[in-house]
């Protein structure tokens, strides 16, 4: 058998990579077609390290070539990653010592932002990262109360002669909210510049150490201080937590926007679906689909971001927020699972969206992600 150049040339043109508009051969992303026998091999090039997006172009040249060339062709496709100007980059300057900043928002408020944001930390440690949250809900700081330190106050410590401001720990996570310099029960109205110098402060003036993930609690939907946030800190990446009902995806939609736009330009790495149906604890096979079913899995897919996973509605997840301790810390649990596996595919993306930046972060991070708590599935 032997396989024409021009006509998988042409084959190629029938298809293009998700997100851009011309063809693949066209849009310059094919850079060779080799043939030997009835093996073909395409070099391709991309401008987003997204795994679902490599995935997909590379099952769609195979396809191309089987349809409309040779159905017994052995396809071998090599994807090069190769950021344009129009790839993701960090703004802000960089914080030594923190790894990745990931922002976890929500567009529709009571979602269980917080919730998840607490539960991903948690698990972040349990898997041997070091961990920190920035609570910068700024209209309800509850990540103080998800983990018992509501009483705690920051302390201040002397770093290289200057006074910072140490975060309080509470299950290997290190924690700062803006809670803590408010009184209980007070109502916080920061306009948007006070709020993001209180934040730039809890950043930029904190004893934070070494930290492999920085999570932000960001306060829902998708004002000022979001943008100021976005813009004046280093953002590797953003989670978006939506309920599958109408109007909370409306809103996360609306979240996801925010992020892509271009002055912002931070990548989305995920969408989780909260209270995906309801389980009784009694009868934990049993699955009320209160809320609608699948909505956030749908968003994902429509908007073309990695699906992370689903968590359930259940009493113990509230009452163990309410009591200060992230649910995702009791093993063996349908909950412990669920936060691990969402987890997994957090670090994973993150891991993915660091290719395409210098190599001592993406290298280090990458690192972890071989350590056998990320592996283990
Ligand atoms: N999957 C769940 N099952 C049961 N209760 C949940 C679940 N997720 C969240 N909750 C509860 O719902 C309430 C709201 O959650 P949470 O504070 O995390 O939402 P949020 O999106 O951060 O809210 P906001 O940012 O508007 O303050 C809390 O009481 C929390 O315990």
């Amino acid at each position: 058998m032997k396989l024409d150049r021009k006509e998988i040339l042409k084959s190629l043109e029938t298809i293009s990579v998700a997100g851009e508009g011309k063809n693949m051969v066209e849009s310059g992303a094919v850079q060779n077609v080799m043939t030997f026998g009835d093996e073909v091999v395409v070099d391709l090039v991309l401008q987003t390290p997204a795994l679902h997006i490599k995935k997909r172009a590379e099952v769609d040249v195979m396809k191309a070539i089987h349809e409309h060339v040779e159905q017994k062709a052995k396809v071998k496709v090599n994807i090069k990653i190769e950021s344009t100007s129009k790839k993701p980059e960090i703004k802000g300057k960089a914080i030594p010592g923190i790894s990745n900043i990931i922002a976890v928002a929500s567009g529709k408020g009571g979602v269980g932002k917080s919730t998840v944001t607490a539960n991903l930390a948690v698990t972040l440690s349990k898997m041997g990262f070091k961990v920190g949250i920035l609570d910068a809900d700024i209209y309800g700081p509850s990540i103080p109360m998800m983990f018992d330190v509501e009483a705690s106050r920051p302390l201040s410590v002397n770093v290289d002669g200057k006074s910072k401001m140490k975060p309080v720990e509470n299950y290997g996570v290190k924690i700062l909210s803006i809670g803590f310099f408010t009184q209980p029960n007070q109502a916080v109205i920061w306009r948007g510049p006070m709020a993001s110098k209180a934040l730039n402060q809890m950043i930029f003036d904190a004893a934070w150490g070494e930290l492999d993930f920085l999570l932000v609690d960001l306060p829902p939907g998708t004002g000022d201080i979001h943008l100021s946030i976005m813009q004046s800190l280093p953002v590797t990446g953003s989670v978006i937590v939506s309920t599958p009902q109408n109007v909370a995806l409306a809103d996360a939609k609306k979240g996801v926007a925010m992020f892509r736009q271009e002055s912002i330009n931070v990548p989305v790495l995920g969408i989780i679906e909260n209270m995906a149906y309801f389980t009784p604890e009694e009868l934990p096979e049993n699955k009320y689909y209160i809320f609608g079913r699948e909505g956030a899995k749908n968003l994902a897919k429509d908007i073309e971001a990695p699906f992370l996973g689903e968590i359930p509605l259940v009493q113990s997840l509230r009452e163990s927020g309410d009591i200060g301790r992230p649910a995702a810390m009791q093993e063996s649990t349908p909950l412990e699972e669920a936060f691990e596996e969402i987890t997994r595919g957090m670090v994973q993306e993150t891991v993915n969206r660091n290719q395409s930046l210098p190599p001592t972060e993406a290298i280090k991070i990458t690192t972890m992600a071989g350590c056998s708590a990320v592996n283990k599935k």
